[in-house]
């Protein structure tokens, strides 16, 4: 007989992303972007035969693909290694090379938002002209002009939905990660879809089920996100009805039948629900993955999503005759989900008495090599999930446990909760993470002789947070794009989160003592232990200029820092050959600090 080795961490590197789909309106084709051949193109499949053919090619991060209803045309939106510039493209229904539609200088950024329901006018958003909040436009495909709709004011502002007779339109104004309004522009005027736009609560998924009727998640009024309705006739807002504590997430609505496809979180899982606006009733659709990424449906009502869990990558899925069937096949070669390792959902009580959740990871018995990996997550608005990443799954192939708190801030756990991480990002969460390390310890499952700490991006902040305040818990740490400089940071993000800023830290003339005591350069002194750094150099978000001062401090003062810059990747590494390398420096920098 054959015996086969267990499977080796390259196999990890095999398996790929997909980010986003569409279906064409007939049902019978399905693009997708992936980084299949190394880096981000659009794939197609044509059904009953699902084999995946390159359907349009540029090498550049997809923000998004959208078929013209009467297949003239396939949208989508491209930027540049990285920089978060999106633009419009447009591809021939056949495919090939994308050609640009809607765009502008390099450093503008163009949204899509909707195509009129002929899909002879295409509806967007823009940086041009109003960089801090946003204008709307409409471009004509007749005769090839763009017209404004919307001036943003007061907060970035984004087209969400168009009525079918193109007459009223249902904004979004994003004041904070917590507080976002949803209003209606009508001939008439403006319309708040919640009865107080002056109490802080969140809006999304606006979706006009009727010309005089949007329905959309709120959380107004309540820590969980409900299922709400706006009548611009009668001008009533009402609840539709709530699902306990899970939060609605996202809505996609079937027009042909009249049906609402719901998207719920709660702590680290998702679910699904059908609403039928026809007869009232809703119910669960039980899905073969934990987390959802996107939903679509087609004209005939077949559902499709992109779901995934901690064990299965992203794949597409279709939902009919009360079936699901995998459309992707995209897994690990040679691993199956029964050799990786599941997570463990655990609670810990923190240093004020607050209940919080984590992920627990422990490598299989014949793996382990006895080290943890301690992993708080980004955003800070977000949670580490049911997921999967082929970086954990690596590292618990070779043997690392990884533990990922989801510290206040994360979203998941009801309004408030979410909000304790605005204008603290370095107090509450901090002793959170501290709470988890020594319980970490007090299980016996690591100790400071076998605790490392890898975070990214806010995940990266908390990561060289720890390390300036607490160096004596760690033996090594990795940090991927993080903040160092609070202050820096607030100057250096997007200009359409610059008015988000003061509500997310806070004002650095304001809060200057809180920004100096959360901001990780402060504690240069005590940053003893080895450090790797990874940034990539078109990072909007987490400037370059983040990692570069908190290295070149460090390196002057003798400390033994590695750094690992990606010259063409932005806030995450969308491609292979840069994944690969970004894995293997972070096995080797692990390994050799054991
Ligand atoms: C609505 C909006 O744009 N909010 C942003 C301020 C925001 O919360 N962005 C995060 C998703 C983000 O990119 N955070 C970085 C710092 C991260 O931790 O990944």
């Amino acid at each position: 007989m054959i015996s086969f080795p267990k499977p080796a961490v390259e196999q990890f590197f095999s398996s790929y992303n997909i980010n986003n789909f569409t279906v064409s309106p007939d049902g019978k084709r399905v693009l997708f972007s992936t980084n299949l051949d190394g880096k981000v193109n659009i794939w197609a499949m044509d059904e009953p035969d699902t084999y995946p053919y390159l359907f349009g090619k540029k090498d550049e991060a997809v923000s998004f693909i959208k078929f013209d209803p009467k297949n003239r045309y396939v949208l989508t939106g491209y930027d540049n290694d990285g920089d978060e510039n999106f633009q419009i493209y447009a591809l021939s229904p056949k495919g090939g090379l994308p050609e640009p539609l809607i765009t502008g200088k390099r450093d503008e950024k163009f949204f899509f938002s909707k195509t009129s329901r002929d899909g002879d006018k295409i509806y967007y958003g823009t940086s041009k002209g109003n960089e801090n909040y946003l204008n709307t436009a409409v471009y004509d495909l007749e005769n090839g002009e763009s017209r404004l709709l919307h001036e943003g004011e007061d907060a970035p502002t984004y087209l969400v939905d168009i009525s079918a007779d193109e007459t009223n339109s249902a904004y979004l104004q994003v004041l904070s990660n917590t507080y976002m309004l949803g209003f209606i522009k009508t001939s008439a005027g403006i319309d708040y879809i919640t009865p107080d736009e002056g109490v802080a609560h969140t809006v999304s998924g606006m979706t006009f089920v009727k010309d005089d009727e949007v329905w959309f998640a709120t959380n107004y009024g309540s820590e969980y996100t409900y299922l709400a309705k706006y009548n611009l006739t009668d001008k009533v807002f009402s609840k539709v009805m709530d699902f306990g504590k899970e939060s609605v997430e996202g809505l996609q609505f079937d027009r042909h039948h009249n049906m609402l496809y719901i998207h719920t979180e709660q702590g680290v899982s998702d679910r699904l629900y059908y609403y039928d606006l026809n007869h009232d009733m809703s119910d669960e659709i039980k899905a073969p993955f934990d987390v959802i990424r996107q939903l679509s449906v087609t004209k005939d009502g077949t559902l499709y999503a992109l779901g995934g869990s901690a064990t299965e990558p992203f794949n597409i899925w279709k939902y009919n005759k009360e079936k699901w069937s995998a459309l992707t096949k995209n897994h690990v070669p040679g691993v199956t989900s029964r050799d990786m390792v599941e997570p463990e959902s655990i609670f810990y009580e923190s240093f004020d008495g607050l209940e919080i959740e984590a992920l627990l990871f422990r490598a299989k018995e014949e793996n382990r090599n006895g080290y943890t990996i301690f992993w708080p997550h980004g955003g800070p608005q977000a949670a580490e999930r049911k997921f999967y990443r082929a970086m954990f799954q690596m590292l618990l192939n070779r043997g690392y446990n990884i533990f990922c708190p989801n510290f206040r801030g994360s979203t998941g756990y009801g309004a408030t909760f979410v909000t304790y991480v605005e204008q603290d990002w370095g107090e509450g969460p901090r002793l959170d993470n501290i709470e988890a390390i020594k319980w970490l310890f007090d299980n016996g499952i690591s100790s400071p002789d076998t605790l490392f700490l890898v975070g990214g991006s806010y995940g990266g902040y908390m990561a060289l947070l720890l390390h300036g305040r607490h160096p004596e818990y760690f033996k090594a740490v990795v940090d991927i794009f993080g903040v160092s400089n609070l202050f820096t940071f607030y100057n250096s993000v997007p200009d359409h989160w610059k008015p988000i800023m003061k509500r997310w830290i806070g004002d650095p003339e304001e809060d200057k003592e809180r920004f100096e005591k959360d901001s990780p350069i402060t504690y240069l002194d005590t940053m003893s232990r080895p450090m790797l750094v990874i940034q990539g150099a078109r990072d909007p978000r987490v400037v370059k200029e983040e990692s570069d001062q908190i290295v070149e401090k460090l390196r002057d003062a003798g400390r033994d820092v590695e750094y690992l810059v990606l010259d063409d990747e932005g806030h995450g590494f969308s491609k292979k050959a840069n994944e690969i390398k970004v894995y293997e420096t972070m096995l080797r920098f692990l390994e050799s600090h054991q």
